[in-house]
């Protein structure tokens, strides 16, 4: 299997918002370093779904850029994705790994230390560590947990840990001091003015 890239950009679905324009600017920068996750709303439709995450697999091929289905497991499948990420309220880890298989790549979020390790003994391949930092994308979240937080679950595991939630460029060397093998983003690059030069610079911070 491949190793996993050091930048997930997670789809920004929200209204106004255009998550097809901001990967074409994301992809011929970042490449086969690119994560891609397709996540839309609760409210979206299966076949929505569907539909962005064919078009985000047809986008990320030519480049090797991986593509993720947040939450709909069978998303994934039906689009051929590499896998997919889980979470609190979605597949237990254990029968997210059951429906995708021992190969496909599976995230899964953890906030600490012993719940990053039952994830990871169930199945998970790397885990969604957040939120780092306080987040305007998504509501309803716990306290942010910090760097430290991040060192915490980190020193806990031996997967790779993907820190998320107010990240930006200017965090990310904390977050890679703490022991994150690399970043997970909405905001930094689908709302910047410039998402292409967004990307870059998470880039530059990342290979510090
Ligand atoms: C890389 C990564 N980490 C965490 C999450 C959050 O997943 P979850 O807790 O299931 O929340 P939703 O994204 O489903 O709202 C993630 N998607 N990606
Ligand atoms: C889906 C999710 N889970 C925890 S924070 C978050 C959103 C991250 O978005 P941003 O990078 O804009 O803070
Ligand atoms: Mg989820």
């Amino acid at each position: 299997m491949p190793s996993l890239g050091r930048l997930h950009l997670i789809t920004d679905t929200r209204p106004g918002r255009d998550p097809l324009g901001v990967l074409r600017a994301a992809l011929p920068v970042a490449r086969a370093e690119l994560v891609v996750q397709v996540r839309v709303a609760d409210e979206a439709t299966d076949r929505e779904a569907y539909e962005l995450a064919r078009q985000v697999l047809a986008l990320c091929r030519p480049y090797g850029a991986t593509c993720l289905v947040n939450d709909r497991l069978h998303v994934a499948l039906a689009v051929g994705a590499a896998g997919g990420h889980v979470g609190a309220d979605d597949l237990p880890v254990r029968a997210a790994r059951r429906v995708l298989g021992a190969t496909a790549v599976l995230g899964a979020t953890a906030r600490e230390p012993v719940a990053a390790a039952e994830a990871v003994a169930a199945g998970a391949g790397y885990l969604g560590v957040g939120p780092c930092h306080a987040t305007t994308t998504k509501s309803g979240l716990p306290d942010p947990i910090g760097p430290e937080g991040v060192r915490a679950v980190a020193g806990a595991v031996d997967v790779p840990v993907i820190a998320i939630g107010g990240v930006t460029a200017a965090s990310v060397p904390a977050l890679r001091a703490a022991g994150a093998y690399g970043v997970a983003v909405v905001g930094a690059i689908s709302q910047a003015a410039d998402p292409a030069r967004a990307t870059a610079e998470l880039l530059r911070a990342l290979a510090c």
